[in-house]
């Protein structure tokens, strides 16, 4: 199978999120795609995190009607700070019978160089990019890299900072998220 993996924080996962995955799932030659909740993300700071399994609950009930959409925990086990390129060395072992690529959104492409071993990542997988509104330049060298597949999607500008933000100062952020997981989020009193 080729398994398209998006990795994320999902702290919460909401409708721009999924809204690639199905778009992908619908219109690519993936089979599947992975929701790969990271731990903790490189160049990210744990404030305001909510528990890893928390995540994974949130990530399990917004896909749960969406055949080829998986949740993945892959990474709880894993060294922290998550570096992709370790991941990616785990999976293959695991799973020899799987291919897996990479989705990312343009604003991840633009600081992809910065990422750890990213010409191990480029040589050895393919990366599905998706437009997405943010500030400066994709390199050149990743402009027309044969492993890069510039592809064409919807464009939602929403963030899970921005329905933290939002939940903080008490308003309503129900059409941002999945129903399912806005009444667990809303149950749970999580970002209040
Ligand atoms: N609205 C969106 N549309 C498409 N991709 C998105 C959207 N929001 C986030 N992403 C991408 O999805 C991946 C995982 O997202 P992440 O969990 O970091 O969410 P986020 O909304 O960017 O979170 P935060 O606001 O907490 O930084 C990242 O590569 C991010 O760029
Ligand atoms: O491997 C790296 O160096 C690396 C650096 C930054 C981000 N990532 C991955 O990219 C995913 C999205 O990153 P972020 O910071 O936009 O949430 C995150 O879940 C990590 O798996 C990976």
């Amino acid at each position: 199978m080729k398994i398209g993996l998006f990795f994320g924080t999902f702290n919460p996962i909401h409708v721009g999120h999924l809204i690639i995955a199905n778009h992908l799932a619908e219109n690519s030659d993936l089979d599947q795609i992975w929701m790969v909740i990271t731990p903790l993300s490189p160049f990210k700071v744990k404030q305001s995190m909510l528990d890893n399994y928390q995540r994974l609950e949130m990530v399990h009930l917004a896909t749960k009607d969406y055949a080829n959409i998986k949740p993945s925990d892959i990474e709880f086990n894993l060294p922290q700070p998550n570096y992709t390129v370790n991941t990616l060395v785990y999976l293959k072992e695991k799973f020899p019978e799987h291919q897996f690529a990479l989705i990312m959104g343009e604003d991840n492409l633009k600081s992809f160089h910065k990422w750890k071993n990213y010409e191990v990542i480029l040589e050895e997988y393919e990366i599905y990019c998706y437009p997405r509104i943010s500030n400066g330049k994709i390199e050149t060298q990743f402009d027309s890299h044969p492993n890069i597949h510039h592809i064409t999607a919807p464009v939602i500008e929403l963030s899970s900072t921005l329905i933290r933000s939002q939940i903080k100062s008490g308003n309503n952020v129900r059409p941002m998220l999945p129903e399912n997981v806005w009444k667990y989020l809303d149950e749970m009193n999580f970002y209040k």
